[in-house]
């Protein structure tokens, strides 16, 4: 007889150690499965280490505004590109230690070995079969490398292998421009390397609003080439790799493919539950309960391909914790959408996006940070942010921007969709003076200028002084 256990998880990323959080407040017959090193993408080879080595490059570029505060001798700074690369690896390991805590204290009940299901309460693992009476996949998702790339060898690196380099080639081709390759382009670019990066599509960094996506490219392209518009493809030569892209064919040492990332479910059984599979081989799965059809299966974070990010993966693998361990499953209201890429200035999404409301009557508001205060006293006046709101209500309803502080904009304009607040709602908040939220008070404003006027006793009428000092 082999065990039967009240729940499975398979994957120990994050959406699967967030279902172990609530399995673990309900039952003790539990196990976790994991296949190879455990300590979480994230913080193995995902958003830590990538944002440490933006911060190396971010803080190494600040020297090219030193001049005009009047700081002489940024010239003799150099790189000790080593020594970063050393100090990602050093501050990553602490993070995978912090995430190893809790399942090494699982004892026997994490198992190192890959799952694979044998139907909707039954999986084998190291020639082992359980049983379980709910399962759950959250089995994350590996970089896209087309076959015949994988013949370049060393001479290509994804981020799975990127931070594990000692050093840094001279030239680089970064090829895809989603969120990986703008935010990893950016950071190789400022750390010295010569990037030459290819995009298939037009837009970059997940943006749909065409007037950002062309402040955007125009800012990247200040600081190296764009190649956009075609598929890119590669071959070995002596010097190095040739990249193609349409009428475009540069050589440099080595590439870093960054073309999307495909769930981890080849070999995994999906086909052994019996609902039907889709295009990509992935079964329905509800967004708000995370369950499988009406299986006794559910399924977290990026291995559903619904929204591969961390906070999306860490919700997902909560909401299955809870409804794999519960007789019927609770319905959850997912968060307002946000993304954030982390290039300089900031890119986000947040809300709904200019595409998604495209063919609906929207008004949208905009500032442009060239002129505004402190973004002109900080040598950060770059960007752009833009505003989308419901005509009759003046409700926010998304942004898109590339702006200075974005990250923290886009949270602040989130806690506002979220609260259904209107335009002049938040231009009766206080903001500060100088602050660069106070860019965004202008976006609002140029909403405001669009829908009808308020009262004279009321705050959210205060104008514009039209004075950079001031706005
Ligand atoms: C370079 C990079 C930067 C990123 N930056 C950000 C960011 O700044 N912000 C953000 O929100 N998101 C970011 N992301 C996305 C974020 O990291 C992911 O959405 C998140 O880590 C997904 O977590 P997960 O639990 O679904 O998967 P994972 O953490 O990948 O966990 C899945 C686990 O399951 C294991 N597994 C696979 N198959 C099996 C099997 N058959 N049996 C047993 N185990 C199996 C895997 O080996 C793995 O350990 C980034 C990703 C990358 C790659
Ligand atoms: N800051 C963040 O939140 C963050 C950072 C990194 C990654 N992530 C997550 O990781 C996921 C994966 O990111 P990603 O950027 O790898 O994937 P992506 O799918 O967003 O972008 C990949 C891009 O590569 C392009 N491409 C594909 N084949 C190509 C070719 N042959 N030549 C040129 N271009 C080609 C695609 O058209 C696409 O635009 C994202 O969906 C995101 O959710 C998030």
């Amino acid at each position: 007889m082999s065990e039967i256990f009240d729940v499975i998880i398979i994957g120990g990323g994050t959406a699967g150690l967030a279902a172990l959080r609530e399995v673990k407040k309900r039952t003790h017959n539990f196990a976790l499965i994991n296949d190879g090193p455990w300590g979480t993408v994230c913080a193995r080879v995902g958003c830590m280490p990538s944002k440490l080595l933006i911060e190396a490059a971010n803080a190494f570029h600040h020297r090219s505004t030193f001049e005009e505060f009047g700081i002489r001798g940024a010239g003799l700074l150099t790189l000790d590109i080593t020594a970063v690369l050393r100090r990602v690896r050093r501050l990553r390991d602490d993070f995978v230690a912090s995430t190893l805590k809790t399942t090494d204290a699982l004892g026997k009940r994490a198992i190192s070995g890959r799952a694979r299901l044998l139907g909707v309460d039954r999986l084998e693992v190291n020639g082992r079969e359980l049983r379980a009476r709910k399962i759950i996949i959250a089995t994350g998702s590996r970089p896209v490398v087309p076959a015949r790339w994988r013949t370049l060898g060393k001479q290509l690196l994804t981020t799975d292998t990127l931070f594990e380099q000692e050093s840094l080639p001279s030239r680089m081709a970064v090829i895809g421009l989603g969120p990986i390759g703008v935010e990893m382009a950016q950071a190789l670019s400022r750390l010295g390397v010569e990037v030459m990066a290819f995009g298939e599509n037009n837009t970059i960094a997940g943006l749909s609003d065409p007037q950002i996506n062309a402040v955007a490219r125009e800012l990247l392209e200040r600081e190296f080439p764009l190649y956009l518009g075609e598929k890119a493809d590669l071959d070995a030569v002596d010097e190095g790799v040739r990249v193609r892209s349409g009428a475009t064919e540069v050589v440099v040492d080595r590439v870093l493919v960054a073309l999307g990332r495909r769930p981890n479910i080849s070999g995994i059984g999906l086909e052994t539950l019996g609902v039907e599979l889709n295009g990509q081989g992935l079964p329905p799965v509800d967004p708000h309960t995370m369950q499988v059809a009406d299986l006794p299966v559910f399924m977290a974070g990026d291995a559903n391909q619904q929204i591969p990010l961390l906070h999306e993966a860490a919700d997902g693998g909560h909401i299955a914790g809870i409804n794999a361990t519960r007789p019927a499953p609770v319905y959850f209201t997912r968060r307002t959408p946000l993304a954030i890429v982390f290039a300089d200035p900031g890119i986000a999404t947040v809300g709904s996006g200019f595409q998604s409301l495209n063919g609906k009557k929207i008004l949208s508001g905009e500032v442009r940070f060239e002129h505004q205060g402190r973004a002109r006293i900080g040598q950060r006046n770059k960007g752009i942010m833009r505003l989308y709101a419901e005509p009759e209500s003046g409700r926010l309803l998304g942004a898109e921007m590339c702006a200075p502080a974005g990250e923290h904009m886009a949270h602040l304009l989130a806690l506002a969709i979220d609260r259904s607040l209107t335009v002049r709602d938040m231009l009766r908040l206080p903001f500060y003076h100088p602050v660069l939220e106070e860019g965004l008070r202008t976006a609002l404003r140029d909403l405001a200028a669009q829908l009808p006027p308020c009262g004279e006793s009321d705050l959210a009428a205060c104008d514009a002084f039209n004075a950079d000092a001031l706005d």
